[in-house]
């Protein structure tokens, strides 16, 4: 990845794992992560936006049924070519896509066999659903598609499926520019203060009707908070003045955490296979081949195509103990130390709702990619239950980048849930009648990791608290549950501003986050909630 188009931010030090720090991935450049990211065109369940909804009512549109119309439009889905998905089994309904957007889900023009294989050896383990389409918000074994134009085979983002096509006298793309802060009359929102290159000479534009912020999960916490807009006590150590003391700006931080467990099949013989790419000269030279004559071929896939998305009965026989633990826990405690109380009751709210999901099967809380090659690697925790801070370095609040801290494994019981995907995982591999055939080896963490404490252990060491997906930070719920903007993402307490990126999601979504960031915010929003000034659904189908 080119670091010209990242950020250079590390996290501060995270104490539950050995004090280790992380890089914080965000692009910086025009589009953002979508012209960075991993292209994975995934969505979460019903149930993950039903929880968003809920936070509000039942009369919201920020459900899967409010959502689902906006998925629809936020993507052109071109379907996979005929023979391929043929050969690979690749499954899709077209009722849950769209084919209007400028940004496109397409699929690559080749898949390793040994994808369908490992797909397949899912249905050894009961409970396990195989939705037909990677969109009907359901958890299970799916293939998904990437975030390609399949005419270019090119990556499709919002550079190029929106910026690149206006042509209207009053817009302007502004690069190189950096936002400093938001300006004020009183509490409305009158512009935005800029610098621009290595000046650090601030420019202002004003706005007649209101402003618009869009920097992501990292960076509009941070521009809020140097707008006075967030803890009053943060902002007060950082000698900034308060223009709303709105204390949820920053706090309720969530990414995707993961960590490696991989197991490699020694009898999977199914060639060409993703393990070609690394250790066969003849295939390499023939996927360059392809890849440079017409832009076929293994060099058209991105990260892969196939995934298994599980939820937690299916994966831990201690689902009951650990839903109960949750419940009974005393939640604010696992929130900093002098957490205002409207962010706590927001925490408690979110934790009653995940002690229902690990009971039941319409969240995904398990992940693991398939590589299409006799070993996968890299697992994720789709609903980490800690909860993280993004706030200004009060020490230079303007000179220097946010602090970062994802406060991983905070709440005890990310521990146990990690443990059990572990544990799952190994049984996928090891324990499956569909795969002893294969002669499984594990690899990660290995056998000799077996009790609670020495999984414990190998995650401390070894986990990623990011999958580059932050969220949670400018959330939307209510005011007194700690929220940041309303339904109509706007922020609480002042007139003409709202916040329209990941920031503003209240709970992760059990999926890459892209999608359901296109959805939000290039469709909901901007076409509707701006155009037509309310948060109901005007759009349909
Ligand atoms: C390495 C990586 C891999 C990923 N892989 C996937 C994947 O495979 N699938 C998936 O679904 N999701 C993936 N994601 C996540 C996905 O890209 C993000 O969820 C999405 O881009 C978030 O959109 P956003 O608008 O909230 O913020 P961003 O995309 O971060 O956009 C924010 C924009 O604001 C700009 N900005 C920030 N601060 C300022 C400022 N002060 N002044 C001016 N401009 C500013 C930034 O430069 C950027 O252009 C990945 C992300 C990364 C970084």
């Amino acid at each position: 990845m080119d670091q010209q188009f990242l950020y250079d931010i590390n996290s501060v030090p995270q104490v539950n794992l050995r004090n280790r720090t992380t890089a914080v991935l965000a692009g910086k450049v025009v589009g953002g992560g979508s012209a960075v990211n991993a292209m994975m065109t995934v969505r979460g369940t019903m149930e993950d936006y039903n929880r968003w909804g809920g936070f509000f009512g039942n009369q919201s549109g920020w459900s899967w049924e409010g959502l689902l119309p906006y998925f629809k439009r936020a993507l052109n889905f071109v379907p996979p070519n005929r023979d391929v998905a043929d050969s690979a089994k690749i499954t899709y309904n077209t009722s849950f896509w769209g084919n209007s957007s400028g940004v496109y889900a397409g699929w690559p023009s080749f898949q390793y066999p040994a994808t369908t294989i490992t797909m397949d050896s899912f249905k050894g383990i009961p409970g396990i659903e195989f939705p037909g389409d990677s969109g009907a918000g359901r958890p299970g074994v799916y293939w998904y598609p990437t975030f390609m134009d399949p005419k270019l085979v090119a990556r499709s983002y919002a550079r190029t499926g929106h910026y690149d096509s206006i042509k209207r006298e009053n817009y302007h793309l502004l690069t190189g520019s950096k936002v400093t802060r938001i300006l004020f009359n009183g509490t409305t929102a009158t512009g935005a203060e800029f610098t621009q290159g290595k000046s650090k000479q601030p420019t202002t534009v004003k706005a007649r009707k209101e402003v618009i912020l869009a920097a992501g999960g990292i960076h509009s916490p941070q521009i809020l908070q140097l707008s006075g807009i967030g803890p009053r006590r943060l902002l007060d150590s950082a000698k900034i003045n308060t223009v709303v003391d709105l204390p949820g700006v920053g706090q309720n931080f969530q990414d995707h955490p993961m960590v490696m467990a991989s197991a490699i099949d020694r009898n999977l013989n199914v060639h060409p296979s993703g393990d070609d790419m690394f250790n066969n000269a003849t295939f390499l030279t023939w996927a360059a081949n392809v890849w440079a004559a017409n832009k076929t071929g293994p060099y058209s896939i991105a990260t892969g195509n196939a995934a298994a998305w599980l939820s937690f009965p299916v994966i831990s026989p201690r689902y009951a103990e650990i839903s109960a633990n949750l419940t009974s826990q005393n939640h604010a405690s696992y929130l900093p130390a002098g957490t205002d109380p409207t962010v706590a009751a927001g925490y408690r709210a979110q934790m009653q709702s995940y002690a229902a999901a690990l009971r039941g099967n319409g969240t995904a809380f398990y992940n693991l990619v398939l590589s299409g090659g006799a070993s996968n690697g890299i697992i994720v925790d789709l609903h980490p239950l800690s909860r993280g801070t993004v706030n200004i370095d009060t020490a230079d609040p303007h000179g220097r980048e946010p602090l970062v801290d994802y406060r991983a494994l905070s709440n005890p019981l990310d521990v146990a849930i990690m443990t059990d995907i572990l544990r799952f995982t190994r049984r996928y591999y090891m324990n499956n009648t569909l795969t002893t055939q294969l002669r499984p080896a594990e690899l990660v963490p290995g056998a000799a990791v077996t009790t609670d404490a020495q999984f414990a252990d190998y995650i401390e060491e070894s986990l990623s608290p990011s999958e580059f997906h932050p969220v949670g930070t400018c959330a939307m719920m209510p005011r007194e549950l700690g929220g940041v903007v309303d339904q109509d993402l706007k922020v609480y307490g002042v007139q003409n501003l709202r916040v329209v990126d990941a920031s503003i999601i209240p709970t992760l979504p059990g999926a890459n986050t892209c999608q359901t960031v296109y959805a939000l915010q290039c469709e909901k929003q901007a076409a509707d909630l701006i155009r037509y000034g309310s948060s109901k659904v005007v759009a349909s189908g």
